[in-house]
């Protein structure tokens, strides 16, 4: 594991420089997801296959960014699921951006997760890894430090509502509308990795992604955006759902497909369960 760890830090560095000096223009080609790559988005993606094709213990990659897996080396035991960067709309706006690894031993799958990480670019570099404990590490220059274990709150005080407003349900909405009225903040920025970072740091409260008219399945990505955090959540002492079942229980049938997801602490995620138990 201290290899991947390590790769991704130096992927990491790497992808700074290329946000750093790189440009930010569009592609003419799209991802699975039917998204216009940025060319960001590809030379992160190649950056992260250079660094993890060099770790012997990596079986076989898969990103937002490649429409299947593929495999590097075959004696290898962990299968790396990836958002090379995630939030790439907001680049071009100076916002917080990030990257996302899912660590999965023997095959993708949720119950395959042995670790996971994120990585936040915003004014400064922090990536918090997760494998047995949750802990945030800062770049400081070319050198990683630890800064501290992260533990969720029971409770917090931050609700981050993602999708399309006019497109949630109405109980949805009257959850959400809930948790402002009980004093809640609003902080949703549209990059999952800033957000949950937030919401993570700042003690707790609920990010949500839920099925909307537009999107019944949800947007996020079950193997490189919700498992990952899902376990990142669980290990800090919080919750993550899909409405009613733990996300870390669910399925998938292929690489990119999405699920409605909440993660937060205890408090919140309980509200989530009475109002989706009864709809
Ligand atoms: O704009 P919306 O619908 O709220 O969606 C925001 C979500 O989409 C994402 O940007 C998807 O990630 P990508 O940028 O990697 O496609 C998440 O980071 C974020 O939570
Ligand atoms: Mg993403
Ligand atoms: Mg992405």
């Amino acid at each position: 594991m201290t290899d991947i760890f390590e790769a991704i830090q130096r992927s990491a560095i790497r992808i700074k420089n290329a946000i750093d000096t790189k440009d930010i223009g569009y592609s003419n080609q799209a991802n699975s997801s039917g998204e216009t790559q940025l060319q960001l988005d590809i030379q992160c993606d190649m950056i992260i296959e250079e660094e993890l094709s060099h770790v012997l213990s990596v079986n076989t990659i898969a990103s937002e960014e490649k429409e299947h897996p593929m495999q590097l080396n075959k004696n290898g035991k962990y299968f790396i699921a990836y958002d090379p960067l995630d939030g790439s709309s907001l680049i071009d706006v100076n916002l917080s951006v990030g990257t996302i690894y899912g660590i999965y031993e023997g095959d993708f799958g949720s119950k395959n997760m042995v670790a996971s990480c994120y990585v936040v670019h915003g004014p400064r570099v922090e990536m918090v890894f997760a494998h047995n404990k949750v802990k945030l590490h800062l770049l400081q220059g070319d050198n990683w430090e630890f800064v501290k274990e992260i533990r969720l709150s029971e409770k917090g005080k931050l609700n981050a509502p993602g999708g399309t407003q006019q497109n949630w349900t109405d109980y949805h909405k009257e959850m959400v509308d809930g948790l402002f009225k009980e004093g809640y903040r609003l902080r949703y920025s549209g990059g999952m990795v800033p957000d949950l970072h937030q919401i993570l740091l700042k003690g707790g409260g609920l990010f949500s992604y839920p099925a909307t008219s537009d999107k019944p399945e949800g947007k996020l990505r079950r193997l490189f955006e919700v498992f990952p955090f899902a376990f990142i959540y669980k290990l800090a002492g919080g919750e993550a759902i899909n409405g009613k079942e733990d996300l870390m229980t669910l399925s998938h049938a292929h690489v990119h497909d999405t699920s409605p997801c909440f993660f937060g602490s205890k408090y919140e995620i309980q509200r989530v369960k009475e109002v989706y138990a009864n709809n």
